[in-house]
């Protein structure tokens, strides 16, 4: 169960690029502030480039930010911590180890008995429902799988906040809507904190109590949207609801004319 508030106070990202004598700087971010709360599930949403994946990042303490601050749990990150794990959109899978050896990987740095670390990693490969294939290598498994690996590897340091960013993007629609109800059923098992980076806006709603859509460069939250449906959400029927479709106008409204890569 997930015990940490994040807020991300006023935060500022600048990037440099280039050669040093052509220095030029990419304000990736500005002013972005969003508190979400223990266990919550929170999507950003916005324009290609507007630096959602950059705010994982600094969430997560991968790269530092240039203004502002970012408190998780009260304190003032600028690391990366066990309490926060990340899902990437190309699953990141070590080709050569089996879906068990991926899971124990991150194990690896803090508990020395194998038989522990396997034993761990199998509570969660049954969690992602892929106990039968825990022998199996990525190559042999389909995308949704990957990433139920990749899902199952982020689970298996017991973080609080899971940091995922656009981890059903390089899915079929088909598969994409089964692992959203699968990731809805992990995270109320878990009382995980859901942060959850998407291009969809159907996907943001479906999945999220609050979503916040971004404007571009720099990227800045321009508005924030609770989601008016309760949990548990297994039926795709909300889909046809009429605040579905009210709050999707709502988003594209707003969205319209600051984007250029949606994909519904
Ligand atoms: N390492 C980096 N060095 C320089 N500029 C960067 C770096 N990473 C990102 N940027 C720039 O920062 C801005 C935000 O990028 P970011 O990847 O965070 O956006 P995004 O909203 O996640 O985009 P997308 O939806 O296309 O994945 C972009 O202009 C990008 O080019």
């Amino acid at each position: 169960m997930s015990t940490q508030k994040i807020e991300i106070d006023t935060v500022g990202k600048s990037y440099e690029t280039g050669p040093r004598k052509k220095r030029k700087v990419v304000h990736a971010l500005k002013d972005v502030s969003l508190t979400i709360a223990p266990g919550g599930f929170v999507s950003l949403l916005g324009p290609s480039g507007c630096g959602k994946t950059t705010l994982l990042k600094c969430i997560d303490g991968l790269i530092p930010i240039t203004e502002g601050e970012i408190r998780v749990g009260g304190k003032a990150i600028a690391d990366p911590g066990r309490d926060r794990a990340f899902v990437f959109q190309d699953f990141r899978l070590l080709p050569w180890r089996t879906v068990l050896g991926n899971v124990c990987f991150p194990l690896e740095t803090t508990i020395s008995s194998k038989a522990e670390r396997e034993a761990i990693a199998k509570k969660y490969i049954d969690m992602v429902g892929l106990t039968a294939f825990e022998r199996h290598h990525p190559h042999e498994l389909s995308g949704g799988m990957q990433q139920r690996v990749g899902i199952a590897r982020a689970l298996a340091v017991d973080p609080d906040i899971l940091l995922m960013d656009e981890p059903f993007g390089a899915l079929d629609a088909q598969t994409r809507e089964l692992m959203q109800v699968e990731l809805l059923r992990i995270w109320e098992l878990t009382g995980k904190t859901v942060v959850f980076v998407t291009h969809s806006v159907d996907e943001a709603i479906f999945l999220s109590q609050r979503i916040a859509v971004f404007s571009s460069r720099p990227g800045t939250i321009s508005a924030e949207f609770d989601v008016p449906f309760a949990y548990p959400r297994t039926d795709l029927g909300i889909r046809r609801d009429p605040r579905f479709t009210d709050l999707r106008q709502e988003i594209w409204r707003l969205l319209k004319g600051d984007q250029n890569s949606f994909s519904d």
